[in-house]
């Protein structure tokens, strides 16, 4: 065993690759991990010896299925579903289901891979897991969804259960194709038990859940920011997307007193110099999830900028919050983010930015969260959520709030603890890789090989 951190790298990218020709998203996931890991595994051959790390990259099951489905004038659809069950060694499979055109196998077990580190650093007992399909909900039908989503959940149905794996929602789910989910789940099953995550709040949904993965964001940020004894109030923030996870970190940066002024979409981005206030929040809310409308609707109504196939990081900012999918800040984008004055980055999607950008970043030593640490507040929550099934009870708003908060807290202390450098800069990818890697491996070991 090569004893170079870098050899090490380099040997393990190689297998990687070898293994997963063309996936060019799962390779860059595993980089990023075993790029900031080898160190630590050097010193540690017991994980090496082992074989830990190549386990972990080895999704435990991978479960590809047709979903046939009719629309509203009888024609006849097939899309694919996919669930990636990638390791149960703390808990059994947990993590979303993204309904997008674009996704294939390679998505899903980038997203896999880093959601069991992730699911690692909450501390709660789950394992990870991602899934989805190629069906694209914009533009269909209530009843085209409802069809869609039966189709999928008729075959789901047979790999998920509440102690197997429990999935919830991302890009292109939310809470009507959960509802519509779990409606099938239970009518196959005979039961009703917490086998979705991100339900209704009449039907076994936790509060907060909604709120969970942009407040818990916003809620890094801040941890971060007091480590330089500052804060969110009074800095302008840009956020993208303009989903689940962009609205509640608006509705949080509000609250802690910061200037959100963009947001986004597929089709581009609006600038709101004055601030996007609680006013044209709901106005949003409205429009994206009750109209299911586009983003430039936002600038025609309080004639503001709108920049068409554009993404908000030109913008000049204080705090960046990438909130709408993979890669989408380029390393000359990280560039004038740097140029412009911003110094914190807190990823509210996962892996939003690309393998060049990161290294821009760390490089500038600015305060910066990857993906795996600050969106951890949503399938955080989502534990929370089973829990309150499991014990048929639940939690007050403020009570899944002040437990959201704490496991935010929680997470950024680890990774100060396993990522601060001599230097005294925290390198918050290494840390959260560390931290999330050493309790799976340690199950993994405790369990023998399987
Ligand atoms: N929901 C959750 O609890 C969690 C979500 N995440 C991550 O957060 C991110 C956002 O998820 P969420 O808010 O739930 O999803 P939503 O579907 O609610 O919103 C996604 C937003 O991102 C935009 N978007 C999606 N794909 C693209 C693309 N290829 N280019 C430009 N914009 C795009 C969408 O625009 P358009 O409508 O035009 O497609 C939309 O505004 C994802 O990376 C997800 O994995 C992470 C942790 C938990
Ligand atoms: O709530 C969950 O189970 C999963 C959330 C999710 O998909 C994610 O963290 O990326």
């Amino acid at each position: 065993m090569t004893k170079d951190p870098k050899r090490f790298t380099e040997d393990f990218m190689a297998y990687v690759k070898a293994k997963n020709p063309g996936e060019a998203e799962f390779h860059q996931a595993v980089l990023e991990v075993v790029e900031t890991l080898s160190e630590f595994l050097v010193k540690n051959p017991r994980y090496v010896e082992a074989k830990i790390l190549e386990r972990m990259v080895e999704p435990e099951r991978v479960i590809q299925f047709r979903v046939p489905w009719t629309d509203d004038k009888g024609n006849i659809h097939i899309n694919r579903g996919y669930r990636v069950e990638m390791n149960s060694a703390i808990g059994p499979y947990k993590g979303g289901l993204r309904f997008h055109p674009t996704i294939n196998l390679n998505i899903f077990k980038f997203l896999a891979f880093e959601q069991v580190l992730k699911n690692s650093l909450t501390s709660l007992p789950m394992g990870g897991g991602k899934g989805g399909s190629d069906f694209d909900p914009k533009g269909k039908t209530d009843s085209e969804v409802m069809r869609f989503c039966q189709s999928f959940a008729t075959e789901l149905a047979r790999h998920i259960g509440p102690d197997t794996d429990i999935p919830a929602g991302d890009i292109g789910v939310g809470g009507r194709e959960i509802g519509f989910m779990f409606g099938q789940y239970k009518r196959l099953r005979n039961e009703f038990t917490g086998v979705f995550t991100g339900k209704g709040i009449g039907w076994g949904g936790s509060l907060i859940r909604p709120e969970a993965t942009g407040y818990g964001t916003v809620y890094f940020a801040e941890e971060m920011l007091k480590t330089k004894k500052d804060s969110i109030n009074g800095k302008t923030v840009t956020i993208s997307g303009s989903g689940n996870v962009a609205q509640f970190a608006v509705e949080k940066v509000l609250d802690l007193g910061g200037k959100p002024v963009t947001l986004s979409d597929s089709g581009g981005t609006i600038y709101d110099p004055d601030g996007i206030d609680r006013e044209k929040l709901e106005y949003v809310k409205m429009l994206k999830n009750y109209y299911r409308g586009r983003i430039y609707e936002y600038a025609d109504k309080y004639n503001v900028q709108y920049f068409e196939n554009e993404r908000p990081w030109s913008v000049k900012c204080d705090v960046a919050l990438p909130c709408a999918t993979q890669n989408e800040i380029s390393g000359s984008q990280a560039e004038t983010l740097l140029k412009n004055g911003c110094f914190v980055v807190a990823e509210g999607a996962n892996m939003p930015s690309t393998y060049e950008a990161e290294h821009k970043f760390l490089n500038a030593g600015i305060l910066y969260a990857p993906g795996k640490a600050a969106n951890a507040g949503g399938v955080a929550v989502s534990g929370l959520e089973m829990s309150q099934n499991s014990m048929r009870m639940s939690w007050t708003r403020e009570e899944v709030d002040e437990k959201l908060k704490c496991i935010m807290e929680n997470i950024h202390s680890m990774c100060v603890e396993h990522g601060k450098g001599s230097n005294g800069v925290v390198n918050y990818v290494k840390g959260a890789n560390i931290a999330g890697f050493v309790k799976v491996a340690d199950a993994m070991l405790a369990q023998g090989l399987v």
